[in-house]
């Protein structure tokens, strides 16, 4: 499905709603083209620039909620580039699997994806996340990573913040 680009949407990143396969990702590990059973994209978030100079990403952005989200809701998709490279210079890596054959799949929002890019971890500034990484697999067998509201609804204009994972801010020291 085609979208218009949010707001906020940097010119430098392709804003996409379906993954993009890089040509590391062997044919038996990519999508046999089944529609997915999830939306890819979130009505209910908006890419807010932070001003807040208490916030540990002041002057990037972040996603806030536009609408309230009830607990355990599913909010978006990840989504970027899959592949089967180390990309560990990339901030918008996340693990999606490893396969039986042990190939890792990465999925890359670095260059292009959509608004989950712009999720941030919440160490330093909430106590802890409103949101976590959900895998799923689509109706046609596509792997792929989920973003949820955890136990409790998130309010109306919060941002939503994730765990990176202690081995994400490792690889970052
Ligand atoms: C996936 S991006 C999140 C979106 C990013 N804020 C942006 O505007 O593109 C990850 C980057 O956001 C920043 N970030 C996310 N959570 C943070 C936190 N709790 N403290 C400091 N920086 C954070 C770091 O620069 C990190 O490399």
């Amino acid at each position: 499905m085609s979208r218009r680009k949010p707001l906020q949407w940097p010119t430098s990143v392709q804003f996409i709603t379906s993954p993009r396969y890089h040509s590391s990702v062997p044919a038996s590990l990519r999508t046999n083209g089944a529609p997915p059973s999830l939306p890819t994209h979130a009505i209910n978030v908006r890419i807010k620039p932070i001003t807040d100079t208490d916030h540990p990403a002041c002057g990037q952005y972040g996603l806030f909620t536009h609408k309230k989200i009830p607990p355990r809701s599913h909010i978006i998709d990840y989504i970027g580039e899959v592949h089967c490279q180390e990309r560990a210079e990339s901030d918008y890596d996340l693990s999606l699997y490893r396969s039986q054959d042990g190939v890792n799949v990465g999925i890359d929002a670095r260059d292009m994806g959509n608004e989950s890019r712009f999720i941030n971890d919440y160490r330093g500034i909430q106590d802890k996340p409103n949101a976590e990484f959900v895998e799923y697999r689509t109706a046609g067998g596509e792997m792929r990573m989920s973003i949820w509201t955890k136990e409790k609804a998130i309010r109306k204009g919060d941002e939503i913040l994730v765990s990176y994972g202690k081995p994400w801010w490792r690889g970052r020291q």
